[in-house]
């Protein structure tokens, strides 16, 4: 039996049955809308495993479900190694989302991340204590200031309504996904003038203790090749 991961509920898991109904597999909830039960039809051997999109990485990691679809953001920030946990199947083309930096939009001499470097090197000797980044992707944004050279901040952890951690003053900064803006407009925060931390959209994955006949027919079925 193939376990098939897919996110419970919103846009994401709207537009996975849509993807799956493109290629001739009808997915779908069934029983009530508070129930996470699903069925797969157009299929033989496939069940449906409804997850919060956060926990879909895990999942696929400990060999709970074969498949899964989430973002590529959520794989990479959960998963320490992540490509001898899971392999990318296939992009899917939607849930395209940018993992940035955003300061508030009032700091006028801070435009990319050199100007964000020097302004934490000052802060600290300002303030007695590192700027503070509002972020749920610690992994990924250490990494990625790391690369950059940049030591001078500390990452405090928020699970949702980042954007407004600053107003809030709980942070100087946040590191989060947007996709069309809107959110940091509303909040008043500027995207630093750099690439993003990280491109990310709904991707399917597979877990790499699932490889084996049986999947590789339903990758036929779904006409990706590998
Ligand atoms: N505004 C957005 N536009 C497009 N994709 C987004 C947006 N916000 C989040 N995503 C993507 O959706 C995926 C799920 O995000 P998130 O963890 O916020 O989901 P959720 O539905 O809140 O999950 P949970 O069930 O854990 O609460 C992530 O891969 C993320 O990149
Ligand atoms: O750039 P925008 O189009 O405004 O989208 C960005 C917002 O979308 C996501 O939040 P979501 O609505 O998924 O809720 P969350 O705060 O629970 O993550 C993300 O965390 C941002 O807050």
């Amino acid at each position: 039996m193939i376990r098939l991961g897919v996110p419970s509920k919103g846009r994401l898991m709207e537009q996975t049955f849509d993807w799956f109904a493109d290629r001739g597999v009808t997915l779908s909830r069934s029983g009530s809308d508070r129930e996470y039960a699903g069925r797969v039809e157009g299929a033989e051997g496939v069940s449906l495993v409804l997850l919060s999109a956060g926990e879909i990485p895990r999942e696929l990691a400990a060999g709970r479900i074969e498949l899964g679809v989430t973002g590529t953001d959520l794989v990479r920030e959960k998963l320490a190694g992540w490509r001898d946990l899971v392999s990318e199947v296939a992009p899917m083309g939607f849930g395209h989302a940018d993992l940035i930096i955003a300061v508030p939009d009032c700091w006028r001499d801070c435009r990319d991340l050199d100007d964000f470097a020097a302004i934490a090197r000052d802060f600290r000797a300002q303030h007695g204590f590192r700027l503070r980044i509002a972020t749920k992707y610690h992994r990924l944004v250490r990494a990625w200031l790391a690369e950059h050279e940049v030591a001078d901040y500390q990452l405090v952890d928020s699970q949702g309504a980042t954007e407004g951690t600053v107003a809030n003053q709980t942070a100087e900064a946040i590191a989060d996904i947007t996709s069309s803006g809107a959110t940091l407009r509303a909040n008043n925060l500027r995207i630093l003038d750099e690439e993003p931390v990280l491109r990310s959209q709904a991707t399917l994955f597979a877990a790499r203790t699932a490889m084996g006949s049986e999947l590789d027919g339903f990758l036929r079925l779904l006409k990706i090749t590998g």
